[in-house]
């Protein structure tokens, strides 16, 4: 048997054109959503995926405001900066782009955005709403993990999924996405011994540790649906992700590729929530 793989560049063009919908009533309405992404220093990676969320953004007519500033920057400068992006209503979303220069602590800037502009979900406002079922902003590669499931029509009750990773901005949250969903989650992490027992059991396995081939063919059940959040580098510089994607594609039943994968739909969720924001801040 050979998986299914899931198309998440196709997915996110049928849900970027639903949200450019919504976008059009908003802004017949007055109510352009606007996203600001701010890129401290000149990071390569960092320069290309801030020019790729400017241009979904156009694609999608949504107002976005690029803001470079240099890796010099001090903390209390772009602590300024988010004050005055939280006072302006063109502004329904703020995006600080990680990670930051040393300098800067990442988490102290990201508590001055309001929680109501906050659509990376990084908040600790958005992470308690997340935990206790609260309406808030989910973070964007979770949240598209969620939605392929959702369009393989995988019916999350009473399945067993294992999430690979524990960062607060994949694995926890994506954890408690799936139980929300009324999974049986497990969380396993690099101090985990034999992470084969428990993915052999998994119906649904997310992979988001940062490790080139760590989910083998061995470790599937057969016909088990595969969400790879990996973003690697192998030898000769070619974008791959955590699962071996040549074994595995033989066993699961459902598999994401990288790229075309995760990656385009968490672009797509950050759209989504940065729509759902200014619905929000419309209808308030
Ligand atoms: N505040 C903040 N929010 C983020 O959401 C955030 C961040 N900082 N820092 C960096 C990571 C990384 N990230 C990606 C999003 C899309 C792709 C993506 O679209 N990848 C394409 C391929 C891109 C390529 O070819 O290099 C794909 O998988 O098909 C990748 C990576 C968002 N991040």
């Amino acid at each position: 048997m050979t998986a299914h793989l899931i198309d998440g560049v196709a997915l996110s063009r049928q849900l970027r054109a639903d949200l450019a919908q919504r976008v059009s009533t908003l802004a017949a309405h007055g109510h352009r959503p606007g996203l600001a992404v701010l890129l401290v220093g000149e990071d390569p990676a960092s320069q290309v995926y801030v020019r790729n969320k400017v241009k979904a953004c156009a694609e999608a007519g949504i107002h976005s405001l690029l803001e470079r500033h240099p890796a010099s920057l001090s903390q209390a400068e772009l602590l300024a900066r988010i004050a005055a992006l939280n006072a302006d209503p063109s502004i329904h979303g703020i995006l600080v782009q990680l990670p930051l220069p040393p300098q800067i602590d990442a988490q102290r800037v990201i508590e001055a955005i309001s929680p109501a502009k906050d659509v990376d979900g990084f908040h600790i406002a958005s992470a308690g709403a997340l935990l206790v079922g609260q309406p808030g902003f989910w973070p964007c590669t979770p949240y598209g993990c969620l939605k392929m499931l959702e369009h393989i029509g995988c019916d999350l009750r009473g399945k067993h999924a294992v999430v690979i990773g524990r960062s607060n901005i994949v694995g926890k949250p994506m954890a408690l996405l799936l139980l929300q969903r009324d999974a049986t989650v497990t969380l396993c992490h690099s101090r985990t011994p034999d992470l084969k027992t428990h993915t052999r059991q998994a119906d649904v396995i997310v992979a988001a540790v940062g490790k080139a081939g760590l989910l083998t063919a061995d470790m599937v059940k057969p016909g088990a649906v595969v969400l790879d959040v990996g973003m690697n580098r192998d030898a000769a510089g070619k974008l791959c992700g955590d699962v071996d994607f040549a074994g595995v594609k033989e066993v699961a039943g459902y598999l994401t590729p990288v790229p075309g994968g995760v990656g385009p739909m968490t672009i797509t969720m950050l759209l989504s929530n940065t729509v759902q924001a200014a619905e929000r801040a419309a209808a308030a």
